[in-house]
């Protein structure tokens, strides 16, 4: 299994009601394990807005079990929760696209804004912010990075292929870039202003909160009266846009850019995403680990 929260693996045992997968599969599993199937978002299929939905880590199930979370070696899962790893598409690939990938594509269809031609700004390059620029660049968008820093000009310009880098404390270009965007993808996981992003936006445009901020955020109300612009937000995505944004990068040839590291690693990386330290995303191989050696290996403090 190559797991971060989100889980790739194969099928090892299926049940005597199991109809959509067999043993071999390559399957994933993402941030919901469980949900009540009679709300209304669970009969719209957005399940992910299920009052009682139960997240794969961090959680109980009914029985109150804890949920496993993707470290685990085996897991058990509902098949309604288990989307298909499409041919064409690694393992290690598609862990991210399971959280961060479809994070960003479900907003996209769910607010009309999909059709080629239109301007994005995704604020914060980072796990999210990256797959933001690479799926909004395959479905033809003018992107454009917002970024803290002047720091990743090069990586968002070069390598992700972004149309435009702007810095959000540089106040000349932010005046300079005002009224030019249909939608902003945000993913800053810390209070911030939102006044300067929503100058960006022209009329109707949509400011996306993707990052999850405990404190209060604030503007005045003629910033989105003045151009009908919109904050909303957004929760990962559904099943069903789970398997669409696999396939949409299969389709489109999209990777995420990734670091694959072992289990024995795992407490180095999480400091170095504390640090801002990692393009983009960590993937850790569990199968590929030896648990029992990178336990005794690790300081005892
Ligand atoms: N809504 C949802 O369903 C989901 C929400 N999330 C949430 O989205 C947020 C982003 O996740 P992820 O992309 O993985 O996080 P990362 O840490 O990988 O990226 C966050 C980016 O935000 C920018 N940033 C600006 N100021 C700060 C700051 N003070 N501290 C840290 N980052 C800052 C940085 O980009 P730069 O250097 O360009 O400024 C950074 O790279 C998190 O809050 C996460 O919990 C994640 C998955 C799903
Ligand atoms: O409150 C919402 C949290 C969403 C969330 C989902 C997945 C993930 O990896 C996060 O960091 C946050």
């Amino acid at each position: 299994m190559v797991p971060g929260h989100e889980v790739v693996g194969e099928v090892v045992e299926v049940g005597p009601e199991v109809s959509k997968y067999g043993v071999g599969d390559v399957v994933g599993v993402g941030v919901i394990v469980g949900c009540c199937r009679e709300c209304s978002p669970c009969k719209a299929n957005v399940e992910q807005y299920c009052n009682k939905k139960i997240w794969s880590y961090n959680d109980v199930y009914t029985d109150g079990r804890p949920t496993q979370g993707g470290f685990a070696s085996t897991m058990v899962v509902d098949q309604k929760f288990v989307v298909k790893i499409p041919a064409g598409l690694a393992p290690e690939q598609a862990a991210p696209l399971l959280c961060a990938g479809v994070t960003v594509y479900s907003p996209l269809k769910a607010f009309g804004l999909t059709a080629p031609g239109l301007r994005g700004g995704i604020v914060g390059l980072g796990g999210v912010g990256h797959m933001g620029v690479k799926v909004a660049k395959a479905m033809g968008h003018h992107v454009t990075v917002i970024s803290s820093s002047s720091k990743k000009r090069a990586e968002a310009m070069d390598h992700l292929g972004a149309d435009a880098y702007l810095v959000s404390t540089d106040a000349a270009a932010m005046a300079a870039a005002a009224d030019s965007l249909d939608y902003i993808i945000d993913t800053v996981p810390v209070h911030h202003p939102l006044e300067p992003y929503l100058s960006l936006l022209r009329l109707d445009g949509k400011h996306v909160l993707l990052g999850v901020i405990g404190e209060p955020l604030s503007f005045v109300s003629p910033m989105v009266m003045l151009g009908r612009k919109a904050i909303t937000g957004s929760f990962i995505g559904s099943i069903d846009e789970t398997a669409e944004v696999l396939q949409f990068c299969v389709d489109k040839g999209l990777t995420s850019q990734i670091e694959v590291v072992k289990m024995g690693y795992v407490n180095e990386a999480l400091e170095r995403l504390e640090r801002n330290d990692v393009r983009y995303r960590f993937v850790v191989d569990v199968a590929g680990s030896n648990v029992e050696e990178d336990a005794a290996d690790a300081p005892s403090n």
